[in-house]
């Protein structure tokens, strides 16, 4: 059985952050163990309240999991503050994971920020040059690349100076488009698509934290980066397509989906 770690922070609606990331690592046929960032206090409406953890819980935590499951797989996600950012950036230069792959949460759905400016700073000095992959949205690739985003060109002009600037492969989300759902990858100097149809379902809370999550699930897997984002989208397609609809604002997806026919093959080590 292949192992998938999700660093991130738990949603009390099971929405988003480490509830999401390990429905999608079960359904994607890895084990899910995670290591978690910062509790919130939140629902389909809103983020209330956020108790991050202490530095050295965070440590106590990925040497309990390092020491004893190895995993083949790391999925970052919500990390709000810097002495974390730093703890998880120390730690896995130790342990040294073969798939790292970042999601740089910054702002939730409903709007609330879920990480400092200092942190901002934190985490491109120190944790996304360790990724192999990182997943910003068109906002969030705005704040890493310096630059306005209003264009499929845009998409591509910004992917390309985040992998010049950070030497990490970049998968450049396009939900935030409004007729599209298409994601660039940028990877090895070069460029490759994913199209998606929109989904007319708004209930879109936890769309960035399962994509991700279902891509280490993948390379975890064997897959490759380009299989993995495949794999990944066509999960998230499918898990968005079974509207379901809960809460009063944007709500969660379901994942107890029926994923026969989505998957054709399996990779070679499973
Ligand atoms: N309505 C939709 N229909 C189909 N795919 C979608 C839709 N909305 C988002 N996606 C896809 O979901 C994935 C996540 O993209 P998005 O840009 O929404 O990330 P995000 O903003 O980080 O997500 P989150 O809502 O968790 O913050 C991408 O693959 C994107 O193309
Ligand atoms: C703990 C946690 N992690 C990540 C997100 C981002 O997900 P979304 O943008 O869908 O709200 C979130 N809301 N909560």
């Amino acid at each position: 059985m292949k192992v998938t770690l999700t660093i991130a922070g738990s949603d009390s609606s099971g929405g988003a952050g480490i509830q999401a990331d390990l429905k999608t690592m079960c359904m994607n046929g890895v084990y899910g163990e995670s290591v978690i960032t910062a509790l919130t206090a939140q629902n389909t409406t809103g983020v209330r309240a956020v108790l991050d953890s202490t530095p050295a819980f965070l440590e106590a935590q990925l040497d309990a999991v390092f020491e004893d499951i190895y995993p083949d797989a790391v999925k970052i996600g919500m990390v709000s503050q810097s002495a974390l950012i730093h703890v998880i950036a120390t730690k896995l230069q130790y342990y040294h994971p073969k798939n790292i792959v970042l999601d740089p949460v910054m702002v939730a759905t409903s709007g609330a920020k879920l990480i400092s400016d200092e942190a901002i700073h934190t985490l491109k000095e120190e944790l996304i040059p360790l990724a192999n992959l990182i997943t910003p949205n068109i906002p969030e690739a705005e704040v890493l690349s310096h630059m306005k985003i209003t264009s499929s060109k845009d998409m591509l002009k910004a992917a390309k100076k985040i992998y010049d600037t950070y030497g990490c492969a970049v998968l450049c989300k396009g939900g935030h488009q409004l007729n599209d759902a298409n994601d660039l990858l940028y990877i090895n100097n070069t460029y490759q698509w994913f199209y998606g149809k929109r989904i007319p379902n708004n209930n879109t809370h936890g769309t960035g934290c399962t994509l991700s999550s279902a891509i280490a699930a993948n390379l975890a897997k064997g897959f490759t980066i380009q299989e993995s984002i495949q794999r990944a989208k066509d999960y998230l397609s499918l898990a968005l397509s079974a509207m379901l609809d809960l809460g009063a604002g944007s709500g969660p997806m379901m994942h107890n989906v029926n994923l026969k026919g989505i998957y054709s093959e399996e990779a070679d080590n499973e």
